[in-house]
């Protein structure tokens, strides 16, 4: 065991779940972010703690043995330590992923190592590792390119762990839910075996794994963030204790529950039944005390086409199922608009005050005006754009 790994995206997931899990399996961590400040802090710092948090109390960690590059300033070292490691992962956020597609091509082109490097993007979205490919593949060489099977793998992944906002004052100390999940891909490494990370469950098919997490983890989150903020809650716990959101929450995971054990027919109905269970009792734990905004970041994005509401509300029209619940969130998210520090919010705003009802519904869901569920979506957006104008 053991070797380097880049990890783009110090924040939160980064530093508290990947960086954790690599450091725990030997690999020497290698942080790039664009954030002066971060990474001055961890250049300083030989050691940060993650504390997780589970319902026996407290563990924490120590984790060292890392280092920290600023992409913004020094692309050139980015591109020689992607060129000499053994894996690049990244939680950085869907929408920036083409921004670190360059120094990553430039790494592949530049390597001379007899293995492949590992490629596993940490994001909340089906295929990110193919969408990063997707942007590599515009800035590789044509010599890497056919030859890439040698150079680089590339592995889809389901991330699952709450990380919350960390408390002022924290400096690169994270509190971290205990529960975790983090499933990759084990076919694009073959016939070697994927790198040897403790934790990671590998997996020949990733689609369950992804379109349950999502559909049921990130939808409900998202619900309970988008009626809570609509209701003036300041922490998801809060809309949790709200009986009619509570029910709300789990109305709506009923609707994504049909979805899942019809679509995945390995998982039976009592297995997805607890499978909700156990999530809404993570996200109702009052001492992750995780903000409804952070919860709610980014509503373009969750309002998209594969993503959480959307995704699932889509494929259950597509049946003639009940997607009620769905809707009734999808048209809070669509409520959630000019949120401080939230620049989608401000655009979905905007985008709902100088679009007609028909074009911002193909605009922002990406569902074609023929699809099953357009005119439902189309009604939600126009009430909203009504309510709101
Ligand atoms: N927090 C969670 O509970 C959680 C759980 C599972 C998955 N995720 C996913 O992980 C990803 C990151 O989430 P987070 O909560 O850690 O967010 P975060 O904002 O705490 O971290 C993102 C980091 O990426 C950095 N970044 C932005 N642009 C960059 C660039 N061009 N190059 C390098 N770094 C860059 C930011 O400066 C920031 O430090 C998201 O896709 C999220 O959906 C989050
Ligand atoms: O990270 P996002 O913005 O896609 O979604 C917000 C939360 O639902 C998410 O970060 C969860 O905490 C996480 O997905 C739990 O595994």
């Amino acid at each position: 065991m053991g070797g380097k790994a880049i990890h783009f995206g110090g924040g939160n997931i980064g530093r508290g779940f990947v960086a954790e899990f690599l450091h725990n399996s030997g690999y020497e961590v290698v942080f790039v972010d664009v954030v002066d400040s971060l990474i001055e802090t961890l250049q300083k710092t030989p050691s940060y703690e993650v504390t997780e948090i589970g319902p026996e109390g407290e563990t924490k960690f120590t984790i060292d043995n890392f280092r920290a590059i600023n992409s913004k300033h020094e692309m050139e070292k980015v591109i020689h330590e992607i060129a000499t490691a053994d894996i690049v992962t990244c939680a950085v956020g869907p929408n920036i992923l083409k921004f670190i597609a360059e120094p990553i091509a430039k790494g592949i082109d530049a390597r001379k190592e007899s293995t492949p490097l590992a490629v596993i993007a940490c994001e909340n979205a089906i295929g990110a590792t193919d969408t990063l490919r997707g942007f590599i593949e515009q800035k590789l060489s044509e010599d890497s390119k056919s030859s890439i099977k040698d150079k680089a793998r590339f592995a889809n992944s389901a991330i699952d762990r709450i990380v919350p906002l960390q408390d002022e004052g924290a400096g690169m100390n994270v509190k971290i839910e205990k529960f975790y999940e983090w499933c990759v891909e084990s076919e694009p490494f073959k016939p070697a075996d994927p790198p040897a990370i403790k934790g990671v469950h590998y997996v020949e098919d990733l689609q369950p794994y992804i379109e349950r997490k999502l559909y049921t983890v990130n939808t409900g989150h998202a619900t309970a963030a988008y009626y809570g903020h609509n209701r003036g809650k300041k922490y998801i716990h809060e809309v949790l204790e709200d009986k009619e959101l509570h029910d709300i929450v789990e109305e709506t995971l009923k609707e994504t529950a049909h979805l899942i054990t019809t679509k995945f027919t390995h998982i039976s109905k009592q297995e997805q039944e607890d499978y909700v269970k156990a999530i809404v009792k993570r996200i109702s734990n009052p001492v992750l005390k995780d903000n409804v905004e952070r919860v709610g970041r980014a509503p373009l994005r969750k309002l998209s086409r594969k993503e959480r509401f959307i995704g699932p509300a889509a494929m259950l029209a597509e049946n003639g199922d009940k997607v009620e619940c769905l809707l009734g969130g999808l048209e809070m998210a669509f409520r959630f608009q000019n949120v401080e520090g939230d620049e989608e919010s401000a655009e979905l705003a905007k985008k709902l005050k100088q679009m007609s009802a028909t074009e911002a519904t193909k605009d922002i869901t990406g569902l074609d005006e023929k699809h099953p569920l357009f005119k439902k979506v189309e009604e939600v957006v126009a009430k909203v754009q009504k309510d709101t104008a």
